[in-house]
């Protein structure tokens, strides 16, 4: 824990709405700007009091040594929980604790190994969908793929007939989410606005399609290794509690929110940066090439993927797609040697970190080396943390480190992508996920891999 003093400074705003103005037209701006200000901004956001965080020291009491003293937004929350229902993202405690020490057994790297073979699947499905020369909006593609990978992780055997409801679904309930997050007042819960009928109507089909499904598993007593199997046969270890199935539907439902537009995301990025960057490209060809010669890559292969892991490792670092965690203070604490009042809100941002010029060299630029494995990083805990941190990390961090090279491995050994046009430029758009504003349009040109295997 730092017991050390840090700068705390104030950024003074509108007497009324104090830097909400600011907030809402250029957050990216806004975070980076005031990361470089001081390790701690404080300023007003309208009528709550927040505190930006921005050193790695007091990152980790953040997330790691303070994390009993703070809790979940509770605005976040709530629109969350309209959404999902009680699951990881939404509970808070022993509730938390005992989800999280079930749940986690089943994202564990050993499980993901299992999901493997059906990644590479599905990137090849896409692979024959594509032609070359097609124009495509890259961002909605890997969406697409994402959330069929994460439909079959979570049903396994009867995901086909799922995935066309799940893929209609899911991305209008995020669309929904995104909109009460940019509002400035919220509407009460109650009043049967269209959008709050529209919500309920989704979340509902969501909630029909995961309670026939466990109930499937319950009648027959399924035996799979689909995560929804392992859900309805989990026990608790201390308790040997289950979970019912109201927390299974909440946990699905979970799982698709925060476990696919993320690693889509990320991958857009790559492919973006990819087409800007013919000797990165290049690099990254030829490694795919001599590893798998044409044939598609499986877990084992990933360890001899080091470049490949890399490039993906950079876009998180340039790109988090969580680029802003919260936590609300329920009680007086001190951080950094600053009394921060309760019913405060702590903010760090990964974003704004992964581009402080005082920690990277040269940060703006998209370069996969960084992650070298020899390379000298001069590493602080983070500095780079794009799956957060402590007892809340992201708990599909080793789904997406194996889903995104995979991925990666497998188009790029049939595709490379190009620029619609030399200047086409990249407008982040930061909602509940960092996207790129007007999607990702790219030319994708067929590629043949070099046969021989290294
Ligand atoms: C590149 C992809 C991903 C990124 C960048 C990412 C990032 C994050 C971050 C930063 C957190 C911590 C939030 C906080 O501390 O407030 C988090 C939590 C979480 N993530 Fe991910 N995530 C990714 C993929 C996934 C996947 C694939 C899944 C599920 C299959 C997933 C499920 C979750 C869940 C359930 C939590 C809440 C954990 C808890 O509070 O105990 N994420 N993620």
């Amino acid at each position: 824990m730092s017991t050390a003093t840090y700068t705390l400074v104030e950024r003074k705003g509108h007497w009324l709405t104090g830097c909400l103005r600011a907030f809402r037209e250029d957050r990216l701006g806004f975070l980076v700007e005031s990361a470089r200000i001081a390790p701690i901004v404080g300023f007003r956001l309208g009528h709550r009091r927040v505190y930006l965080v921005s050193h790695p020291d007091l990152i980790r009491d953040l997330l790691v040594t303070k994390h009993r003293h703070l809790a979940r937004d509770p605005l976040v929350r709530r629109i969350l929980e309209k959404t999902l229902g009680v699951g990881l993202l939404t509970s808070e405690g022993e509730a938390w604790k005992r989800h999280r020490r079930m749940i986690a057994p089943a994202l564990h790297r050993q499980q993901v190994r299992g999901y493997a073979d059906s990644m590479a699947r599905h990137a090849l499905a896409l692979n024959e969908r594509w032609h070359d020369g097609q124009e495509a909006d890259v961002e909605q593609e890997m969406d697409g793929l994402t959330l069929s990978i994460v439909t079959e992780a979570l049903f396994r055997v009867d995901s086909t007939a799922r995935t066309a409801t799940v893929a209609a679904t899911v991305p209008a309930l995020q669309a929904i989410a995104t909109r009460q997050f940019d509002r400035l007042l919220q509407i009460p819960d109650w009043l049967p606005t269209p959008e709050h009928r529209r919500q309920r109507a989704l979340s509902d089909t969501l909630g029909r399609i995961v309670s026939e499904a466990i109930h499937r598993r319950r009648a027959s007593g399924a035996d799979g290794d689909d995560l929804l199997t392992l859900m309805v046969n989990m026990t608790d270890p201390d308790t040997g509690a289950r979970l019912s199935d109201e927390e299974i539907r909440a946990e699905v439902l979970t799982l698709y929110l925060a476990g696919d537009d993320t690693t889509a995301l990320t991958l857009t990025y790559v492919w973006y940066h990819l087409a800007r960057q013919p000797e990165i490209t290049a690099r990254f060809h030829a490694e795919i090439d001599a590893v798998l010669g044409g044939r598609p890559p499986g877990f084992d292969d990933l360890e001899r993927l080091p470049y490949t892991r890399m490039v993906f490792k950079e876009a998180l670092r340039l790109f988090p797609a969580a680029y802003l965690l919260m936590r609300a203070t329920a009680e007086p604490l001190d951080i950094g040697g600053h009394h921060i009042p309760a019913k405060s809100v702590l903010m760090t941002s990964p974003y704004a970190m992964h581009r402080h010029p005082e920690l990277w060299e040269d940060p703006e630029r998209f370069d996969p080396e960084r992650f070298a494995e020899n390379a000298d990083l001069g590493w602080q805990k983070f500095k780079y943390f794009p799956f957060g941190g402590g007892p809340h990390i992201c708990i599909g961090n080793q789904f997406a480190l194996v889903e995104g090279p995979l991925i990666l491995a497998t188009i790029g050994q049939r595709y490379r992508f190009e620029l619609l046009h030399p200047n086409q430029q990249l407008e982040l758009e930061p909602q509940i996920t960092l996207g790129p504003k007007g999607g990702m349009p790219l030319r994708l040109r067929r590629r043949t891999p070099a046969r021989e295997a290294a």
